[in-house]
């Protein structure tokens, strides 16, 4: 069966050091899925060559039934996969709502360099529904910069749902955030509609396993094993892993 994405026999290096070889990855539709692994494992940089920033040096990345090994990350994100980053990445001096509405607007159309009133009304009524599902509605109207950092994480993945995407990459979406805050994010991951797909990269197995229904573990740029969480929990080859190194 072919998935919603699949990459194929991955290899990165860097100088002497193979950050991945030959890593095969498959997601389907709806999919919650979970990269785990020792610190240096590679999970980072499989989902840099997933979301299209960096470039296998062997391998390939097929989305949709299409090959989009040669795309970049902005003609990724506009073919379905978006990506939140491990520093949330929102504008400081736009108010939450503005941040929604930048991310819901297509691409401005170079000949008219402005965005036709039809999309930034379309965009503007997108944006409400979304601080909504990401638990945002009484901070709509403050400022990014001024948002806890639980809060600019949620707001990062509204933005990212802003732009429809079928697969959504997740770099530790747990990190810097408070044991309440973790909480909560789980909450809102584990309510996101299923025709999102999730890539998840983390180290905070509570939220591994209370939102992911397959987890790949990757020790030295390899897959060292794959399968449901109670499979992976009890697993003797993974236990070894993350007693070997794993912060
Ligand atoms: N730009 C780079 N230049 C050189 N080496 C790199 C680069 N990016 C990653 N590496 C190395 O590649 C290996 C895999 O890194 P990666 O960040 O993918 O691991 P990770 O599993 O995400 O680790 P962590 O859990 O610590 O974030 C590591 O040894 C790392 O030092």
């Amino acid at each position: 069966m072919t998935g919603l994405l699949s990459a194929q026999d991955v290899s990165v290096r860097y100088g002497s050091l193979a950050a991945l070889a030959g890593v095969d990855l498959c997601i389907h539709d709806g999919q919650r899925h979970a990269l785990i692994g020792p610190n240096g494992a590679g999970k980072t940089t499989l989902l840099d060559v997933i979301g299209g920033s960096t470039r296998p040096h062997r391998g390939t990345v097929r989305f949709n039934g299409r090959d989009v090994s040669r795309l970049g990350p902005a003609a990724r994100a506009r073919r379905g996969i978006n990506r939140i980053h491990q520093r949330p990445a929102v504008f400081p001096t736009l108010t939450a709502t503005e941040n929604v509405v930048v991310a819901a607007l297509p691409r401005v159309d170079r000949r008219r360099g402005w965005w036709p009133g039809g999309h930034r009304r379309a965009a503007q009524h997108r944006a409400g529904p979304l601080l909504d599902q990401m638990g945002l509605a009484d901070v709509a109207a403050v400022q990014a910069g001024h948002l806890a950092h639980g809060q600019r994480r949620q707001l990062e993945i509204a933005m990212a749902l802003a732009g429809r995407p079928r697969l959504l990459l997740l770099d530790e979406p747990a990190a810097g955030l408070s044991a309440t805050e973790v909480g909560r994010l789980i909450e809102l991951l584990r309510a996101l509609p299923r025709a999102v797909a999730v890539l998840l990269v983390e180290h905070r197995l509570d939220l591994v396993y209370a939102l992911s229904d397959t987890v790949t573990v990757l020790r030295d740029g390899r897959t060292l094993a794959a399968g449901t969480p109670d499979e992976i929990r009890t697993s003797p080859l993974v236990r070894q892993a993350y007693a070997d190194g794993v912060s």
